[in-house]
């Protein structure tokens, strides 16, 4: 089957804004902040995975997402890892991922109900082209002034540990039985495999796979992309990157 492009979807978010990146268009000045563009499948398609770019302006929440089998026992059908491109940064940005020391079930209640929990948390400096991989279970919570393209496994669940006082649900009882409570650590195991593709020609393969421009364009199979695009995959494909671009290849892993 040939390469498809991929409608998008934006949502608004608190802590979203009204630039956003080059290939969207920005919100009125009267609308809403976007805070993520989405590139849904075809509505009764549930694949493994979503493709998002995120646009902050604020700290999005300090938050958890269940594993596969935690999610399944809530009756959903996976978990959610995430991974996370930077594309753009400003000099002070971070991400936090894990607490900085071992926490007890009992600390991280009640660092999440005071705020406290911000400080307990371990924010990285991060710039533009750093790679993170998240294992669902990771409490953690993505800056402000940050674009990044976000790999996840198709998954729309988050428990907000904390919300700096935004008039939004938490999800503290959900959040605490996923979280892990020890310090990040790499995953053992991915969910799925992320390549970064270079300039020139490449063969690329997965069941189900997503081709994400980055930077400049190229060509699918014979058809033109460009970055701020997503491509749906199935089979074998040929991606023919122009000088100075790159693109992300993403798919399941088995
Ligand atoms: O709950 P808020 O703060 O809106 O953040 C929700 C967002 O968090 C990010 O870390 C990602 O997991 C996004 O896929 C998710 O939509």
């Amino acid at each position: 089957m040939p390469a498809t492009l991929l409608p998008t979807k934006r949502v608004a978010k608190p802590w979203g804004r009204h630039q956003l990146w080059p290939g969207f268009e920005n919100p009125a000045p009267d609308e809403e902040p976007i805070g993520e563009i989405w590139f849904p499948s075809p509505a009764g398609d549930d694949p493994e995975l979503l493709i998002k770019y995120l646009f902050t302006s604020e700290k999005l929440s300090v938050q958890v997402h269940p594993d596969d089998e935690g999610a399944r026992d809530r009756g959903y059908p996976r978990g959610k890892d995430e991974a996370w491109l930077v594309l753009a940064a400003e000099p002070d940005s971070t991400i936090a991922l894990g607490p900085k020391q071992p926490l007890s079930a009992e600390q991280l209640r009640a660092a999440a109900l005071d705020g406290s929990i911000v400080g307990l948390l371990d924010w990285r400096p991060v710039k533009a082209g750093d790679f993170i991989y998240s294992p669902a279970g990771t409490v953690h919570a993505i800056g402000a002034g940050l674009t990044v393209i976000e790999i996840q496994q198709n998954l729309d669940l988050t428990y907000r540990l904390y919300d700096y006082g935004r008039p939004r649900e938490l999800h503290l009882d959900d959040g605490m039985a996923v979280s892990t409570l020890e310090p990040f650590e790499e995953a053992q195991e991915r969910k799925f495999t992320v390549e970064h593709l270079q300039s020139g020609e490449h063969d690329v393969s997965a069941d189900k796979g997503w081709l994400v421009p980055v930077t400049g364009g190229g060509t699918i199979d014979g058809e033109r992309f460009a970055a701020g695009q997503c491509w749906a995959v199935s089979g074998t494909a040929t991606v023919t990157l122009d000088d100075r671009s790159t693109a992300l290849f993403a798919f399941p892993n088995a």
